[in-house]
């Protein structure tokens, strides 16, 4: 079976990757490469040097030389951040608009800096572009750190303004698998979830491991917060979440694989999603309110 390619021998100080700039983190054997572009987390290689993100290598991204003068297209992998909306489920543009705009450094600094340190900090705020169609004064900031088999990644949304605002929001995270029809999803059993194949109809998981046969696409309502991802029958990496109340599981299955047009066909087969979302109902923060939530992955031991 052909394995898409992985970026982890891609990697120089401040490099770019399919034409994205980005700034790359390390923990002894670990790395982790984050793109300016929508703070997006690329790759994440833990301490056996196996990649555990997909990245599709048809991925669009913004044009460096637009800058933040548009929104471009979003980057098919990773971990995407989605705000101030989740999917179609409002109306603005699917999954909001951070994706696809650069972001900062913390300190403004260039990002090839961080190439020694084993965390990031990227930030964004509103401005003319963003409140043209959300009229909202926010700062969202994104922290990722990787060590010790893990990679832990924090976002925060602030309300500076004086309004409140309502947001949905979603670590977007492409987890890579050797082979999906080898891959199960445990700690789901018992838990209420809207499919988004069937019409957002609501249905209880039954089964105690998820499988991914074709297309699927659920939003979870209060899940546990830690589920465990295994392959080939063994455990493989176990997912925890804080701050955010619903899990979304996707793959597009072959059919939609198809129809992507910045996707593989055959990589439905090499990667699942498993997103720390707020997506079924929103969040509101009051003028000077914050909201945090986060996502980690441990590799276990
Ligand atoms: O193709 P995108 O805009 O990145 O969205 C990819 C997918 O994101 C989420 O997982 C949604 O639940 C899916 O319905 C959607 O297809």
């Amino acid at each position: 079976m052909n394995n898409p390619p992985t970026l982890q021998n891609m990697a120089s100080s401040n490099e770019e990757i399919y034409g994205i700039p980005t700034m790359r983190i390390k923990s002894q054997e670990e790395q982790a490469i984050i793109a300016a572009q929508g703070a997006q987390v690329l790759s994440w290689t833990d301490p056996q040097g196996r990649e555990r993100l997909y990245l599709s290598p048809q991925t669009l991204h913004l044009d460096p030389a637009q800058g933040n003068k548009s929104f471009g297209p979003a980057i098919r992998g990773g971990v995407p951040v989605c705000f101030p909306q989740f999917s179609d489920r409002g109306p603005l543009m699917k999954h909001g608009f951070v994706r696809s705009r650069i972001w900062d450094t913390a300190d403004g600094s260039e990002l090839s800096t961080a190439d020694s340190a084993s965390s990031s900090l990227f930030r964004f705020a509103d401005d003319e572009g963003t409140r043209a169609h959300w009229p909202h004064c926010f700062n969202i900031q994104l922290h990722a750190e990787i060590g010790q088999g893990q990679l832990r990644i924090r976002l925060q949304v602030d309300n500076p303004g004086d309004a409140p605002f309502s947001f949905t929001v979603a670590l977007h995270t492409y987890l890579r698998v050797a082979d999906i029809r080898q891959t199960s999803l445990f700690g789901l059993q018992g838990v209420m979830f809207e499919d988004a194949t069937k019409g957002m109809q609501k249905s209880v998981q039954q089964e105690e491991a998820l499988q991914i046969p074709d297309e699927t696409d659920r939003v979870y309502l209060n899940p546990p917060e830690k589920l465990s991802l295994h392959e080939g029958g063994k455990p493989s990496l176990i997912i925890e979440q804080q701050g955010f109340f619903d899990t979304v599981v996707w793959n597009p299955g072959p059919e939609k694989a198809r129809a992507l047009p910045d996707f593989p066909d055959g990589d439905w087969l090499h990667m699942l999603c498993v997103e720390a979302a707020c997506a079924a109902r929103p969040v509101t923060l009051q003028p000077g309110e914050s909201w945090t939530g986060s996502q980690v992955f441990t590799v276990p031991g």
